[in-house]
């Protein structure tokens, strides 16, 4: 058996032709959906995903502005700069790169970005309403994820859903949209005991963990579709995921490349988020 491939670039851009639509749309009513992005530092992979979620934003007309602090910019001097994004009115979505240098409190700083801008969905306000079913913005990476499930028309109601990895951008949401969706959920984590056990009953399984190969092919049900969130690279510069691909598709009914997977869909989810941000302020001013 060899499983099929999800395509998660030729979706990504389904899902941006549909949002240069709803852009379209808003700039007839004289509003530029616009997108704020801090990156702190020099992290060589941060600054390729900062560089293409601003090209995304300009190919689907959308307003975008990076701003790149050093890396020993001081907390306070960020809290700044989200402070000033959060009462500029051009701005409709804030988002801060991840990871921020060590110094930084992480939580501290995303709390600061004001909830209705959060098109990241990591503010606790945002994840409270997440966990407690009246979404505002959901993360995107579990979003675009769900995207790709019915896009593959996997059936979520009574499924077996194990995700490995409970990171609060990727693991806790993608469980709470699972959930939502009618699926019973396991979560696991580092410490996880017997893995393949708990990964051998997924109907659907979702792999963030940052470990390179952690799933391989006999952890996985004949049949089951799985999502693999890794992005890690290799000496020689190859990309590879969590899940060791080549033992994986040989048992899986559907798998996620890597590269081409679940990445695009993360740029084309928060361009998403950007433009409900934008169309959600543009209602307000019509009330
Ligand atoms: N503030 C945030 N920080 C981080 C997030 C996030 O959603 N918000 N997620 C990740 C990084 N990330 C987006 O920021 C991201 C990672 C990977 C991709 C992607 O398209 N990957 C490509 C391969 C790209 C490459 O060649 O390196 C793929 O998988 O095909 C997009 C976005 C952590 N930080
Ligand atoms: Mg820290």
């Amino acid at each position: 058996m060899t499983a099929r491939l999800i395509d998660g670039k030729a979706l990504s851009d389904t899902v941006k032709t549909e949002v240069s639509k709803r852009v379209l749309a808003l700039k007839k009513q004289g509003i530029t959906p616009g997108l704020a992005v801090v990156l702190v530092g020099d992290d060589p992979a941060s600054q390729v995903y900062v560089r293409n979620k601003a090209a995304a934003c300009d190919k689907a007309g959308l307003h975008s502005r990076v701003i790149r602090l050093a890396a020993d910019t001081t907390e306070g001097e960020l809290l700044d700069v989200v402070q000033e994004l959060n009462a500029d009115r051009s701005i409709h979505g804030i988002l801060v790169q991840l990871p921020l240098p060590a110094h930084m409190n992480a939580s501290l700083v995303i709390e600061a970005i004001a909830a209705d801008k959060d098109v990241d969905g990591f503010h606790v306000s945002n994840a409270g309403l997440l966990m407690t079913g009246q979404p505002l913005f959901r993360p995107c990476t579990p979003y675009g994820i769900m995207k790709m499930l019915e896009a593959e028309n996997v059936a979520l109601r009574g499924a077996e859903a194990v995700i490995v990895g409970a990171s609060n951008i990727v693991g806790k949401p993608m469980a709470m949209l699972l959930l939502a969706a009618g699926a019973t959920v396991t979560l696991c984590n580092s410490k996880t005991r017997d893995l393949g056990a708990q990964t051998r009953r997924a109907d659907v399984l979702v792999v963030a963990t940052g470990k390179p190969g952690i799933v391989t092919g006999d952890m996985i049900k004949p049949g089951a579709v799985v999502i693999d969130v890794g992005i890690n690279r290799c000496a020689d510069g190859r990309l590879v995921g969590d899940v060791e691909f080549d033992s994986a598709k040989t048992v899986a009914g559907a798998i996620t490349p890597v590269p081409g997977g679940v990445g695009p869909m993360t740029i084309a989810m928060l361009l998403v988020n950007t433009v409900e941000a934008a169309e959600r302020r543009a209602a307000a001013i019509h009330i």
